[in-house]
């Protein structure tokens, strides 16, 4: 089977003019997605990673188009507008980067972080949707072996989550719950399932009503 066509990233990140002021040795949670629309879910999971996981900062990164979604998103300025107006939050910087240096797979975006800021220590977070089917994800293991990632609990797939391939190749690099504030600060791998008070809503039932 040949491999999907994967365009190499277009522009290096610190020229591409888009990273926001960082301090050496702070902690940053990526919570990729498509925001199509932006909701409470997402300011919601966004506020419990940042208690969790002792992070200093969130970067909500707005996706071009999720590679395994059939249909594209909304265009992306218009997410980035609904997603700033949503999540207001003083160490919550909602960010274009994947659009602006040409990055369409998260393993091609952590390595360009990575590369920009190796004084930062970035936790990849999802949804725990997102770990179900994390193994089918580009270079899906590189991800897991370069950066700490935080699944945060999602209605109907807290189970799946925990059963799914990835959680049980890397059961060995479960983290339990009790050292969550310590995940940014592990080697990869290094996951933690946080099973926090839940919100059912999702951005294809927002779309669904025509709410968006
Ligand atoms: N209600 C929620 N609870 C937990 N995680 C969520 C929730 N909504 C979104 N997420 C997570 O936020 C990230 C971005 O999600 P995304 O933008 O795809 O929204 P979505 O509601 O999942 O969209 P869609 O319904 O179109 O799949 C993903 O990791 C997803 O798992
Ligand atoms: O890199 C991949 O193969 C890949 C496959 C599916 C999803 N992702 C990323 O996962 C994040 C959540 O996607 P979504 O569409 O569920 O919001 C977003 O940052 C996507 O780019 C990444």
């Amino acid at each position: 089977m040949t491999a999907p066509e994967r365009p190499p990233v277009r522009t290096p990140l610190r020229d591409a003019g888009a990273l926001p002021p960082t301090r050496r040795g702070q902690v940053i949670g990526l919570l990729g997605g498509s925001f199509d629309p932006p909701h409470e879910g997402h300011v919601h999971i966004t506020r419990e990673a940042l208690k969790l996981f002792g992070l200093d900062a969130v970067w909500w990164l707005v996706s071009p188009g999720n590679p395994l979604k059939a249909h594209g998103p909304a265009p992306l300025p218009r997410r980035m507008e609904a997603a700033r107006a949503i999540m207001r939050h003083p160490r919550v910087h909602v960010s274009d980067i994947e659009g602006r240096i040409g990055a369409r797979y998260t393993a091609d975006t952590v390595t360009a972080l990575q590369e920009a800021c190796p004084e930062i220590r970035f936790v990849w977070l999802m949804g725990a949707d997102n770990m179900v089917q994390f193994h089918r994800w580009q270079d899906w293991r590189s991800i897991m072996e370069s950066v700490p990632i935080g699944i945060l609990a999602r209605p109907g797939a807290r189970l799946a989550a925990r059963a799914s391939v990835a959680a049980r190749i890397y059961e060995h690099a479960r983290v339990p719950l009790g050292a969550a504030r310590r995940l940014g600060r592990m080697e990869a791998p290094a996951w933690c399932f946080a099973n926090v008070p839940m919100v059912t809503l999702s951005s294809s039932r927002l779309r669904a009503q025509g709410v968006w």
